[in-house]
């Protein structure tokens, strides 16, 4: 869901990328910030010599940073999933159109890609974040709580934390932040869907033989929302370890 500049809101917005030409010849050129042109290449034979129009809600160019297109396309989707909704973002686009670029990007000169920087905003939004395991997944997208005494128990068991990761810029930018009243806690899990299947990323006895290991995806039958049925769900208190994960999976 994102809202637009009029304040309404659009449950669906599809926006488009143009990656760097690096040189090369494109047949994609930008019209204006809303209107993309699609040209044959040089040599290439057309029935009419035709060029094709496509309209999005937004354009980005190569002269567009990381920084543009998170603040342009993903604030309102963070401040809409801390409010307690649904969001989903997706990239789609032939091999090296610059998915993974857009989406993970890399930590030097401010190229960090969207994932890390809704983690950013996400930590800065969330009040008082709880020891771990206090809230207990339930599995289906819900938990439960848990007293001090379990939780302590538990989290004699839980590995401690461990970084690899290299230093990054933040993204600094605020987002409508969640009344101190409320006790908050992530849990991250990652899944691949491939040919149907369901795999979780985060499993550490994934092996090749994945066949075997696909996962269930379910309907709860009291919220009616999907979930996949027995994947990890890994508690993380920073940012950093939530990207420690998403590189483990
Ligand atoms: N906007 C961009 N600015 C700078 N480099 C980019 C940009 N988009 C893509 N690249 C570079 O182009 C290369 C291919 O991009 P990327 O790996 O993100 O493609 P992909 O769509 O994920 O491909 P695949 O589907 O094969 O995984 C990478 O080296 C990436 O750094």
């Amino acid at each position: 869901m994102s809202a637009n500049q009029d304040g309404s809101s659009k449950s669906l917005e599809v926006v488009c990328r143009i990656a760097p030409k690096n040189g090369k010849e494109s047949c994609v050129s930008l019209v204006d910030d809303r209107y993309v042109k699609l040209i044959a290449p040089t040599n290439y034979v057309t029935r009419n010599n035709d060029a094709f129009l496509f309209k999005f809600d937004c354009v980005f160019d190569e002269n567009d940073t990381q920084r543009d297109i998170f603040r342009r396309c993903l604030l309102d989707f963070v401040e809409n999933l801390i409010s307690g909704n649904d969001s989903l973002l997706f990239t789609y686009g032939v091999t090296g159109s610059g998915k993974t670029f857009t989406m993970t990007g890399n930590a030097e000169s401010d190229n960090s890609g969207l994932l890390p920087r809704t983690l950013d905003v996400i930590f800065r939004s969330l009040p008082n974040i709880m020891e771990k395991c206090i809230f207990k997944p339930n599995g289906r997208n819900g938990f439960a709580i848990q007293t001090e005494e379990k939780a302590q128990l538990e989290r004699r068991t839980i590995p401690l934390p461990s970084y690899s990761i290299a230093k990054r810029l933040v993204e600094t930018v605020a987002t409508k932040s969640l009344s101190n009243s409320r006790c908050c806690a992530v849990f991250i899990s990652y899944i691949e869907i491939y040919n149907d299947m369901c795999y979780d990323l985060l499993d550490e006895n994934l092996t090749d033989e994945r066949l075997f290991t696909s996962k269930n995806i379910r309907i709860d039958s009291v919220t009616r929302k999907a979930y996949v049925e027995k994947i990890k769900e890994v508690e993380v208190e920073s940012c950093d370890e939530a990207i420690e994960q998403f590189l483990q999976g």
